[in-house]
């Protein structure tokens, strides 16, 4: 709980109200959830980031809430509306297509699980992303089987289309592997303390080494307008599944024991030692692959071209794709001074400079969230949703 601060929501806001259940003024705006009101914007005057301040309407307490995700830089005018009593939809004036849509996520199960597991309140923020950007693959498998080999020859035929969720590991770097492009190299005791502030999407011990799949990694990859793929152990992709991101979960076996062994060997990178216990832990995760409702697919990796090949067509890639007019998505920068109305799922906004351009936020096909970024949004002119051609009101 923080300290009451010299001010009340009343004086910070109110010059705007606009219909919604939210005032806002400028830098600010307060949404009412429930017995909570929320203050979103610049809470403390200093940060070039927007800060979460929240009022328990009961008590008059104002509490500091836990903020998870990457936050959204500030903006001279926010507007905010409350979805589903869950989350808020937060619209930053004057911001670019790819920035000017944010979701605080206040009481979705992500939320609530963290908000148990740190014990104190706690908000998660999600960029909203225009567009049909796919779920995020994860890929799992013992180690030397050819996840890396097979997520390698992915990113090179398709660059624009998948991106790789950089892990952090305590492990010491390989001969070639480079810090921020294969992992984030961390020490034990900084990657303890990131793990307990709620840094991390799932974290596993690995082979006697900690790893990690950071919330940011993942987000990096979303914001790029990339499909993430992340390459973790059958623990992790165990802490995935019951986490609320949603994926696909591969995972890929080898021909054989031997032939993994022959691999692991081939490649080079470990002493006997550690080559042993990858082997040992090797013989359980073969196991624990098979375990029911974990993985949706299990590709054997023998011949490496015909597994490869399998995975392009599990992941639709070997379809035609469509034309890249029928499938782009409208993307418009937000104007500075705007209106903002909600009927249903649709959200209008209105420019208050040029009262032509009106444009509808479908919110309809929302997928994904915090942990990550929230997909599915759908733009269109005001004018093609009037015609008809975007559903009924
Ligand atoms: N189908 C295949 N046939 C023969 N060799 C392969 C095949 N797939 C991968 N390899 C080789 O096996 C070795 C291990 O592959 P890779 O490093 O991709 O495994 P990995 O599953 O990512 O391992 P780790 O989990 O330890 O990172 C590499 O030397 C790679 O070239
Ligand atoms: N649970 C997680 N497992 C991870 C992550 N990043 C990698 N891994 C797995 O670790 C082993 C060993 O990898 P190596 O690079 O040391 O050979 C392998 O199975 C990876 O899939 C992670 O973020 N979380």
């Amino acid at each position: 709980m923080g300290e009451a601060p010299a001010f009340i929501v009343d004086d910070l806001l109110g010059d705007y109200p606009n219909g919604l259940g939210l005032k806002s003024k400028g830098h600010q705006t307060a949404v009412d959830a429930g017995h909570k009101t929320y203050v979103i914007g610049d809470t403390d005057g200093e940060s070039a980031l927007i800060g979460v301040k929240v009022l328990e309407k009961s008590t008059g307490e104002w509490i500091i809430p836990a903020v998870l995700g990457t936050k959204p830089q500030s903006s001279k005018r926010l507007s905010a509306l409350i979805l589903n009593g869950d989350r808020i939809l937060i619209l930053k004036g004057g911001s670019a297509h790819d920035d000017c849509f944010w979701f605080l996520e206040v009481d979705t199960p992500f939320v609530r699980e963290q908000r148990n597991k740190l014990g104190t309140e706690v908000v998660a923020w999600s960029r909203g992303v225009v567009g049909d950007t796919k779920m995020p693959i994860v890929i799992s498998g013992p180690s030397g089987v050819g996840k890396g080999t097979l997520i390698a020859k992915l990113m090179k035929e398709f660059p624009s289309t998948f991106g790789f969720s950089v892990s952090h590991t305590t492990r010491a770097p390989r001969e070639k592997e480079q810090n921020g492009v294969h992992y984030h190299f961390s020490e034990r005791s900084v990657m303890e303390k990131e793990i307990s502030s709620g840094k991390f999407l799932e974290f596993a011990s690995v082979h006697g080494n900690l790893y990690g799949t950071s919330v940011e990694a993942v987000e990096v990859v979303a914001d790029a307008g990339k499909r993430c793929i992340l390459d973790i152990d059958v623990q992790g992709a165990r802490s995935v599944r019951a986490s609320s991101l949603e994926a696909i979960f591969i995972f890929i076996c080898p021909p054989s024991f031997e032939e993994l062994e022959k691999r692991l060997r081939a490649r080079g990178t470990e002493t006997e030692e550690q080559m042993q216990k990858r082997l040992r832990n090797a013989r359980a995760e073969l196991e624990q692959g098979k375990a029911p409702g974990l993985f949706d697919h299990i590709l054997v990796n023998d011949d490496l071209e015909t597994c490869y090949k399998s995975l392009k067509k599990l992941l639709g890639l070997d379809q035609v794709v469509h034309s890249i007019l029928e499938s782009a998505p409208l993307l418009v920068n937000l104007p500075q001074d705007h209106s903002v109305s909600k009927i249903g799922q649709k959200i209008v906004i209105g420019s208050k400079e040029a009262s032509e351009n009106r444009f509808v936020l479908d919110l309809t096909s929302l997928k994904g969230g915090a942990p990550g970024r929230t997909r599915g949004l759908q733009m269109y002119s005001s004018d093609s949703w009037s015609n008809g051609l975007n559903g009924h009101i």
